[in-house]
Parts: structure tokens; C-alpha cells; sequence
């Protein structure tokens, strides 16, 4: 089967602010299959929202190259939904017209059919009362689930989330994460999730990445076994425990501190 998202040895140095050179990537792989769930996991700095802002079109790579669908990529395409870490919410938009942005934004209008969408992904999120309000009237896990809906509006093939619920209470992160694995069966996507929960990626993911500190590599690809539909039974599945702890020492050897 053809793959959806390659890099092929890409490498990607910053400068610095001092103006030395920063190696955030360095030499990585990475093929995603159609509809595939993979999280990228490992330290802060070792490269993970960089590999999202490749496949995003958002930077392009130093060396090597990213192939979306088997084409370079050279700016952001529309088949791709990015969620960031934070809301980023258009603050004089009210919650339905945020949802709707991507699309006043694309074709300067609105379609019914996108309003209508908007409220269906408003009921979601359990916001359907929100619609009116303003970005500032909601809290900030409020205002992430909107901007996850927005995301979602056009139905992208390809969604980027970059710690998506990293901001949400403990609560909250578990149903959005059954919602996504939800809204991924309904509709399959293929999905590049950065996340520093082993909990979380294991119980998303076909394929978890492990890159190593930086300079950003891929350290191991896990297969995750466990079967689908993943339910709350599946966090006390022994085999998602035994992973859970075994990806743990592994992290842990890996960085020992
Ligand atoms: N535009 C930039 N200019 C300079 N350095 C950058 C730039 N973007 C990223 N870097 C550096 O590249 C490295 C990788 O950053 P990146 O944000 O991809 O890491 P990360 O794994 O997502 O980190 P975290 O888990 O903390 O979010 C870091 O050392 C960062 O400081």
C-alpha cells in the first residue's frame, strides 16, 4: 500500500538566537499508511512539533524531503486539520463563527451546510450552548475542544495534533480521547499525534514513535496490538499495562533523569 506521509531523511537545523546551529532533526524516517493513528513521543526539544510543522507544509525541511499522497510538500494543503497546544481562537469571533473560520477564511463564505456541521461539532464538544460566546467566556480547556472542532470542520483526511489535550483536565483528556478514537472510526483519518502520556498514545495509536533527545531521531517504532474499538476496558487490558510499563523504562534508559 502506498503511504500517506513520508520523510525520508530529513534533517532540519535551526540558528539560534546566539546564532549557533540547532540540529532539531537529524537524518528521520517516517512513513504513515493510510488511516494509520501514530504518536510521537520522547523529550522536550527533541524535535516533535517540528515534524508536525513539516508535514504541515509550515516549514520545509533543511535536508531530505516530505511527500504527502507521494507529492512534495511545498505549502499547506487543504486536506490537512492542525490542532496546536493552545487554542489559538480568533478572539473577536464568536465559538460557531471560530468553527467556521477555515471556510470564511477558504471561500469567503459560509455554506448551510457548514453551519449546520458547526453545531453538530458544537454538541460534540458538549458546547452547543456556547455558540454565541466569545474565546474569553469559556476556560482554556473550553476554547481547546473548540479549536479541535474547528479542525474537524472540513473532515480533513490528515489531522497534526500537537499536544492537543495537554491543556484539558484529567477528566476531560480521557472523553476527548475516546471522542477522537470515535470520530476516527466514523470517519478514518490518518493521524500524527505528539503527546508525552504513554497512556494517551498507546491507547490511540497503531504505531507509537519514539524519537531520542536532541538531535531529534526516530529511537523505536512500537507496534501497539491491542484491538479496536479501544474502550475504557482497554486502560486495564494487561497488555496495555505491561506496554505502558515497559515503554516507560524504556523512555527512562533512555533519558535517566
Ligand atoms: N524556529 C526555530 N528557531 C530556532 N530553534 C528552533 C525553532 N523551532 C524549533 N527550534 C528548536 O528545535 C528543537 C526542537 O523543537 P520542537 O519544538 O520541535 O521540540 P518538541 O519535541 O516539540 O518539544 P516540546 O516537547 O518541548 O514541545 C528545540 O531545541 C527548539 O528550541
Amino acid at each position: 500500500m502506498p503511504s500517506v506521509i513520508d520523510l525520508n531523511a530529513v534533517t532540519q537545523t535551526f540558528v539560534s538566537s546566539d546564532g549557533s546551529p540547532v540540529t532539531a532533526l537529524h537524518n528521520v524516517d517516517l512513513h504513515l499508511q493510510r488511516n494509520e493513528f501514530i504518536s510521537l513521543i520522547g523529550p522536550s526539544g527533541c524535535g516533535k512539533s517540528t515534524v508536525l510543522r513539516l508535514i504541515a507544509g509550515l516549514l520545509r525541511p533543511g535536508a531530505g524531503e516530505v511527500r504527502i499522497f507521494d507529492l512534495p510538500v511545498t505549502e499547506p494543503r487543504d486536506e490537512i486539520g492542525m490542532v496546536f497546544q493552545k487554542p489559538t481562537l480568533l478572539p473577536w469571533l464568536s465559538v460557531v463563527d471560530n468553527i467556521t473560520f477555515p471556510m470564511r477564511h477558504k471561500y469567503g463564505r459560509v455554506d448551510a451546510k457548514d453551519g449546520v456541521r458547526a453545531q453538530a461539532l458544537l454538541k460534540m464538544i458538549g458546547l452547543q450552548d456556547f455558540g454565541h460566546k466569545r474565546p474569553h467566556e469559556l476556560s482554556g480547556g473550553m476554547q481547546q475542544r473548540v479549536a479541535i472542532a474547528r479542525s474537524l470542520l472540513h473532515d480533513p483526511d490528515i489531522l497534526l495534533m500537537d499536544e492537543p489535550f495537554s491543556a484539558l483536565d484529567a477528566l476531560t483528556r480521557d472523553e476527548m480521547s475516546f471522542e477522537l478514537l470515535r470520530i476516527c472510526s466514523e470517519r478514518p483519518k490518518t493521524v500524527v499525534f505528539v503527546t508525552h502520556s504513554i497512556q494517551e498514545a498507546l491507547l490511540l495509536s497503531d504505531r507509537i514513535v519514539v524519537m531520542s533527545a536532541r538531535p531529534g531521531r526516530v529511537a523505536q517504532i512500537i507496534d501497539v496490538p491491542l484491538a479496536r474499538p479501544r474502550t475504557l476496558q482497554t486502560l486495564a487490558d494487561p497488555v496495555f499495562t505491561r506496554m505502558a510499563h515497559e515503554i516507560r523504562e524504556q523512555v527512562f534508559t533512555r533519558h535517566p533523569h
